[in-house]
């Protein structure tokens, strides 16, 4: 399958509560991408549905003012400045919104909505229907999987954190009716796509959350980059490591100058600069200071303990905001840090 070259999508389909928010918000932050949560479109839909507004109103009010906020890592819900976080998640929303989600009049007005999310360096976006309707040439596709009973504890937690108090027997009854109503519909059902890579999610529950984000960041640079730069990154990746162990700067040194060159050669002299950190280095010390861009590192107390490579091009090419995407993806891996995609390349 040809995928789409005008952006990078990344999709996250799979049954509730299997972490597809939780996982896109945090995709989408550390590669400074945008990021959709079209459950709560629908959420949204149902609930300004129950206050009595009609479809187009609501489209137009969604397409004016609907606004997704990332806080430590919690997605909020925002429409004409309010949070409606809570609300779009009491039961009867809950419902009404799988319910509505049949209608192919809704689907259809709700559709060119989603697909507008689609611009700048790339998008991230949680549902259903993702992978196989609203962005079918997606760069990555991930299908999230985990055991109702894990799912419902998740939900549970969740609910109570945002003030309302479920009962978890009859979150389970609730999850099982709505997965079935949402992959046995007639119109864009929930299914995998054909393409998609699946991530179990249960089987990272004792495990900390941020290593499962860790782990589908390694995936993705490896789908979105071509073959030959994931090779030379793995590449470089063990090098520096290596020096890193050997703790010995001019061998780091003579080695940095030869990956220098090498890239440069590769990129046919588009690269004007290309520096490859250590953590053998200390934080002050600027192999380029010319390159203006590293500056941000001397920001990031956890430079010592990552290896960061940075390219920056006089070209911007998807090429190489994949492979910087990958590159930030890695960093955010080894450091523990969000590092957005466009305070490299922006
Ligand atoms: N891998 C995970 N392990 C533990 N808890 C998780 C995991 N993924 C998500 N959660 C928690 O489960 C709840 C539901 O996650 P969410 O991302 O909203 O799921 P979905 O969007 O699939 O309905 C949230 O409170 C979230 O913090
Ligand atoms: N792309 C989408 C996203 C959600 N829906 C429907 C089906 C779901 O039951 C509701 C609510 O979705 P939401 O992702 O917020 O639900 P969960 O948080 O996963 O429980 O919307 C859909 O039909 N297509």
């Amino acid at each position: 399958m040809s995928k789409d070259r005008r952006s990078i999508v990344v999709t996250v389909d799979g049954q509730s509560s299997t972490g597809k928010s939780s996982l896109a918000c945090a995709l989408a932050n550390r590669l400074g991408m945008n990021f959709l949560g079209s459950g709560s479109i629908y959420r949204l839909c149902a609930y300004f549905m129950l206050r009595g507004k009609d479809l187009e109103a609501i489209k137009e009010l969604l397409t004016e003012s609907l606004a997704f906020k990332s806080t430590q890592g919690d997605m909020s819900v925002w429409v004409q400045g309010e949070d409606l976080t809570a609300k779009i998640n009491d039961a009867q929303v809950t419902k009404m919104a799988s319910d509505i989600a049949k209608d192919v009049a809704v689907r259809t007005q709700l559709a060119d909505l989603q697909k507008g999310f689609q611009s700048g360096l790339g998008l991230v976006a949680e549902g259903r229907d993702m992978g196989t309707v609203i962005f079918p040439r997606a760069t990555l596709k991930l299908f999230l999987t985990a055991d109702v009973a894990v799912r419902a504890k998740r939900r549970k937690v969740q609910l109570e954190q945002m003030g309302l108090s479920p009962d978890y027997d009859q979150l389970v009854m609730e999850l099982k009716a709505r997965d079935h109503q949402d992959e046995t519909r007639a119109i864009s059902p929930l299914v995998p796509a054909k393409d998609a890579v699946f991530v179990d999610t249960a089987a990272h529950w004792d495990e900390n959350l941020e290593q499962m984000y860790q782990q589908v960041l390694m995936v993705l640079p490896k789908q979105v980059m071509p073959k030959e730069v994931v090779q030379i990154f793995d590449q470089v990746r063990q090098d520096s490591m290596r020096y890193a162990q050997l703790g010995n700067v001019s061998d780091y040194e003579r080695w940095w100058k030869g990956c220098s060159e090498a890239s440069s050669k590769k990129f046919q002299g588009e690269i004007i600069g290309a520096s490859w950190l250590c953590p053998i280095y200390v934080r002050d010390f600027i192999p380029d200071p010319i390159n203006a861009h590293l500056s941000i590192l001397q920001n990031t107390s956890a430079v010592e303990q990552a290896m960061l490579s940075v390219f920056i091009a006089t070209k911007p090419s998807y090429e190489r905001l994949f492979y910087v995407a990958a590159l930030c993806g890695q960093y955010a891996v080894l450091s523990n840090r969000l590092l957005a995609l466009q305070d490299i390349v922006g």
